[in-house]
C-alpha cells in the first residue's frame, strides 16, 4: 500500500510550523504545509474534498532538504526542496520498495528576497532537525550517527557486477542521493586489484567520516584487511564503513536491507534502499572474524567462510557473471547435477547457553575496546596444498616480519593449527560434507537469506553444514527455502546449525575451494575466531 495513503489520517501530533506556498512545478497550485515532530503534511488548497489532496510524508523517510534562490535575480521568491524516499507500492508488481518523492515549494510571502530565503532556511533547518531526531530514535534508544555534514570516500570498482560500464548510472544515482543528503564525498574509481587495500592502508583517515564501497563484497574485504594492516589498526578499524550493491552477490548490502526490516528487494531497488540507509548515517558495530590459514598471513572476514558446494558455486559461476545475480542460480543447478562430497574434520567452540547477552553497550556509550589476553596470532603448520586455483595476491604475500608487532586483535580462543583442540571444543562426528558455511551476516546473496537470525554484532559465527548422503532434490529444496530464510524450518536431517565462537576445518580431500567473503583463499586447514563488534558499519 502507498505509504503516504497508509499514513493519511493518523495522528500526526501538534503542528510546529505552518506556511502556505505554491508548488515549484506549478505556481497555480497553492498548498498548506504543516510540519509536526514526525511528519510533513501537504494539503492542496483547492476545491477537492478535504483529504483527497492531502499527503502525509514521514520525516523518517527524509534524507535531506535544501533552501535556495532561483536563477532569476528579479524574482523575490525562495525555494524549499525536501527529499523523501518512502516505501511505496510498485507500479508493475506487488509489494513495496523505496521510491523518490521530492517536495518542492516556492515561497513568495514577502517582497524582500532575503526574507523569503530566511523563511525557506528556517523550514529547512526545522525539517533537518526533526528528521534526524526521527531517524536516531529507535525503540526509544538514540542511535549513534555520523556527524552532519559528513565527508565520505566513495570507492567504486568499475569491473564489479556485470563488468565495465555497468557502474556509471548507479554511481550517478548514489552521488545524487548523497548531494540531497548534504554529504560531501570524493569519488575514487579503483584501478586494479588491491588498489583499495593499499589506499586505506596509507590514507589519512582523519579526513573521512566514512569509507563507502560500491562494488561486490570483495572490495570491502580489501578495505577491512587494509585497515587492519595499519599500525593504528585499533583506531582505523572503527572508521564507519558503508556498502552499496555494485556486484552480483551483494551479500552485505542485502543484509543491511534485511536488518532495516523492509521486505526483500533486488538490483536497482536494493541500491535505492541501501543509498537511503547510507544517507541516514546511523552507525552500528560489526563483528569481524579472524581467519588463520596454514601458510598465509591471518586475514579478516566480515561475511562468510565457505567450503564445498557454496564455495564451488561461487567460483564456478564466475563465467555466468554477465547474468548478474542469476549467476548463483545457474551455478547451483550446474553443481547440483554433479553433486560432490567433501571429506574433512570440522570442530567448533560452541556459544555457551548464558553467553548470548554479554555486555555490548550502544555505541554512543561505549568505551574503546580493551585488548584481549596475549595469544599468538600468526602461525604455520606443515600442511601443503596442491590446490591448483590461483590464490589472491593479497593472501599470498609473505608473512609480516617477526620484528614488527602484528596488527589486529589477538585471538584468545585459538591454539596453533597443528596442536590438538582444547576439551571444550566439539568435533563433528561426520566426516563427509556437502557444504560447510560459516555466516556472520544474514545474507549470502541478494536472494539467499542464509542466516536469518544473524545481526551485525551478535558476536556469533552461525555455522551451517550439510552432511553427505543428502539427495539432489533435498539440497535443491534447501536452497529454494533459503530464498526466504526458511531452510532451518525444513527439518532436513542433513542440515545442522550451531552458534559458535570459533571453528577449525581440516579438509582431507586433496583438492577443493575455500572462500572467505566470496574470495578464494589458500586451500587446507584453517581456523577462525569471531571478534565481536570490532568494526563499524553504517546500517541506517
Ligand atoms: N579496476 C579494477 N580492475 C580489476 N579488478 C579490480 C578493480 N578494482 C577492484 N578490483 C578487484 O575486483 C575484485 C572483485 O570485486 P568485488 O567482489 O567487489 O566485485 P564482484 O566480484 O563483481 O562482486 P560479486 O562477487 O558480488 O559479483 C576485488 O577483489 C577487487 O580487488
Amino acid at each position: 500500500m502507498d505509504q503516504r495513503r497508509a499514513e493519511h489520517g493518523r495522528n500526526t501530533g501538534p503542528v510546529s510550523l505552518y506556511g502556505e506556498f505554491t508548488l515549484t512545478a506549478n505556481r497555480k497550485v497553492r498548498c498548506a504545509v504543516s510540519l509536526t515532530e514526525k511528519d510533513l503534511i501537504v494539503q492542496r488548497l483547492s476545491s477537492s474534498p478535504v483529504g483527497r489532496n492531502k499527503v502525509v510524508l514521514s520525516l523518517k523517510d527524509c534524507i535531506g532538504c535544501r533552501a535556495y534562490r532561483g536563477d532569476d535575480t528579479a524574482d523575490p521568491a525562495a525555494y524549499l526542496t525536501i527529499f523523501f524516499y518512502p516505501l511505496k507500492r510498485r507500479w508493475m508488481s506487488s509489494g513495496v520498495s523505496r521510491q523518490r518523492a521530492e517536495q518542492c515549494f516556492r515561497l513568495t510571502g514577502l517582497q524582500d528576497p532575503r526574507a523569503n530565503l530566511e523563511e525557506a532556511e528556517k523550514w529547512a533547518r526545522a525539517v533537518r532537525e526533526r528528521s534526524a531526531r526521527q531517524q536516531y530514535l529507535r525503540d526509544g534508544v538514540m542511535m549513534s550517527a555520523l556527524s552532519r555534514p559528513s565527508r565520505m570516500m566513495l570507492l567504486v570498482n568499475p569491473q564489479s557486477g556485470k563488468g565495465p560500464g555497468a557502474h556509471g548510472s548507479t554511481t550517478t544515482t548514489i552521488q545524487h542521493m548523497l548531494n540531497e543528503a548534504g554529504v560531501t564525498h570524493t569519488l575514487v574509481i579503483t584501478e586494479r586489484q588491491n588498489h583499495a587495500r593499499e589506499l586505506v592502508k596509507e590514507a589519512d583517515l582523519s579526513q573521512w567520516d566514512a569509507l563507502v564501497i560500491m562494488s561486490g563484497d570483495g572490495l570491502l574485504y580489501e578495505v577491512i584487511n587494509g585497515l587492519l594492516d595499519r599500525p593504528d589498526w585499533e583506531e582505523a578499524v572503527r572508521t564507519p564503513l558503508g556498502i552499496l550493491p555494485g556486484g552480483s552477490g551483494n551479500a552485505l548490502a542485502a543484509s543491511i536491507h534485511h536488518y532495516s526490516g523492509a521486505p526483500p528487494v533486488f538490483s536497482e531497488e536494493l541500491l535505492l534502499s541501501c543509498g537511503f540507509l547510507l544517507c541516514q548515517r546511523l552507525v552500528t558495530r560489526m563483528d569481524l572474524v579472524s581467519v588463520h590459514l596454514s601458510s598465509s598471513p591471518r586475514l579478516f572476514s566480515f561475511l562468510s567462510l565457505a567450503w564445498g558446494f557454496v564455495a564451488d558455486v561461487d567460483i564456478e559461476s564466475e563465467k555466468y557473471r554477465h547474468t548478474g545475480a542469476a549467476r548463483f542460480t545457474i551455478g547451483t543447478l550446474v553443481r547440483l547435477a554433479s553433486l560432490r562430497v567433501y571429506r574433512g574434520t570440522l570442530s567448533y567452540l560452541p556459544v555457551a547457553e548464558d553467553d548470548g547477552e554479554e555486555d555490548n553497550p550502544p555505541l554512543h556509550h561505549q568505551a574503546p575496546p580493551s585488548r584481549e589476553p596475549p595469544c599468538q596470532n600468526s602461525f604455520h603448520n606443515s600442511c601443503h596444498s596442491n590446490n591448483s586455483l590461483k590464490v589472491r595476491k593479497a593472501e599470498s604475500t609473505p608473512s609480516r616480519s617477526t620484528t614488527k608487532a602484528p596488527s589486529g586483535p589477538l585471538d584468545s580462543l585459538l591454539l596453533p593449527l597443528d596442536q590438538p583442540l582444547p576439551g571444550d571444543w566439539v568435533v563433528v562426528p561426520e566426516e563427509d560434507f556437502v557444504l560447510v558455511l560459516a555466516m556472520y551476516q544474514s545474507n549470502l546473496a541478494e536472494d539467499l537469506l542464509a542466516s536469518p537470525d544473524s545481526t551485525p554484532d551478535d558476536g556469533f559465527i552461525h555455522l551451517f553444514y550439510v552432511t553427505g548422503g543428502i539427495s539432489r532434490a533435498a539440497l535443491l529444496k534447501l536452497f529454494l527455502a533459503m530464498e526466504k530464510g526458511l531452510h532451518l524450518a525444513s527439518s532436513c536431517q542433513h542440515l545442522v546449525h550451531a552458534k559458535v565462537r570459533a571453528l577449525r576445518l581440516e579438509p582431507s580431500s586433496p583438492k577443493g575451494v575455500i572462500t572467505v567473503d566470496g574470495e578464494v583463499v589458500e586451500y587446507g586447514p584453517l581456523q577462525a575466531e569471531v571478534h565481536r563488534g570490532l568494526a563499524r558499519l553504517i546500517t541506517g
